[in-house]
């Protein structure tokens, strides 16, 4: 999940690369009825069942692209026995669903919740990704916002979710630098940076307690995600297994962070690439 343009898609297709050169099998699913074309091979595909441009052209329906995408998910909704077939039964599926951006399928509407419900009845287990653009998380304007929406996904899905700071191989070594800070961030420190430019009282004291509460119960942290370096793709992907147990029959593993200092990989991650 993430917001348009995060880089879901691209996720999706480097995963698969990764895995495939570890030996293991990833699938995925299209959930995205607007998606024109994906780099990916994929196990099944939204567009099959509904697409948002036969919505936007059916003459009783007339919606626009956001309502028309919203419609195709709730009947996606309707219909997963589609999915259930699709979907076929494999041992130890590794499955990726790549979603479409809009905020509102994680904010107030049903249709990924029921996702996920469905998913769980079905054995099996579930965790959210969240993705967002490390190019837009340099201020601590937009980071706040960019945690807020991982929030709101986090608690309307109701799973563990990793969140993902995306494009890193983009940013400058200055900019790695500035924003490392993001990644496990000190919310009280960051108050004073974005606070200072803000007028109204009232305002303040409101962008104050959110970061008190994001800092206070620890809920959001980000990895760093850079598709050119296969030590953070590794680092996310053990994140992820740990929290699905996956492979848990074969061989129990602990992301490498969890052993060691909590903080060393990422700090390594960043060391590595500042010094270069
Ligand atoms: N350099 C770099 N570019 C990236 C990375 N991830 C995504 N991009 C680029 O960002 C653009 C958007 O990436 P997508 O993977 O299509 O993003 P998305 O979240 O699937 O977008 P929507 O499905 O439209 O919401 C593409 O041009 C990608 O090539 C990355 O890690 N590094
Ligand atoms: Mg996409």
């Amino acid at each position: 999940m993430g917001p348009a343009g995060s880089g879901k898609s691209t996720y999706c297709s480097t995963m698969v690369q990764h895995c495939e050169a570890l030996g293991r099998a990833v699938q995925v699913v299209n959930l995205d009825p607007a998606a024109e074309l994906f780099s990916y091979p994929v196990m099944a595909d939204i567009r099959e069942l509904i697409e948002v441009d036969d919505v936007m052209e059916d003459e009783s329906l007339r919606f626009g692209p956001n309502g028309g995408l919203v419609f195709c998910m709730e009947y996606f909704a309707n219909n997963f026995n589609w999915l259930e077939e699709s979907l076929g039964h494999v041992e130890d599926d590794y499955i990726l669903f790549d979603c479409p951006g809009q905020i509102e399928l994680y904010t107030h509407l049903p249709v990924m919740k029921q996702l996920v419900e469905q998913l769980q009845q079905w054995e099996f287990r579930v965790c959210g990704v969240f993705l967002v653009d490390s190019q837009f998380m340099v201020e601590s304007f937009k980071f706040i916002s960019g945690i807020l929406a991982a929030l709101s996904a986090m608690i309307s899905l109701e799973i563990p979710q990793i969140n993902i700071m995306t494009k890193m191989d983009l940013l400058s070594k200055k900019a790695k630098k500035e924003i490392e800070k993001y990644l496990d961030p000190d919310m009280y420190s960051m108050i004073e940076d974005s606070t200072n430019v803000l007028k109204s009282k009232m305002f303040k004291k409101l962008t104050k307690s959110i970061c008190g509460l994001i800092d206070d119960y620890g809920m959001v942290r980000f990895l760093p995600f850079d598709r050119s370096d296969e030590e953070s793709i590794n680092i996310v992907l053990q994140h992820i297994d740990f929290t699905i147990q996956y492979g848990e029959d074969l061989e129990f593993k602990e992301p490498k962070e969890c052993e060691e200092d909590k903080s060393a990989l990422v700090d390594e991650y960043f060391q590595d690439h500042v010094d270069e």
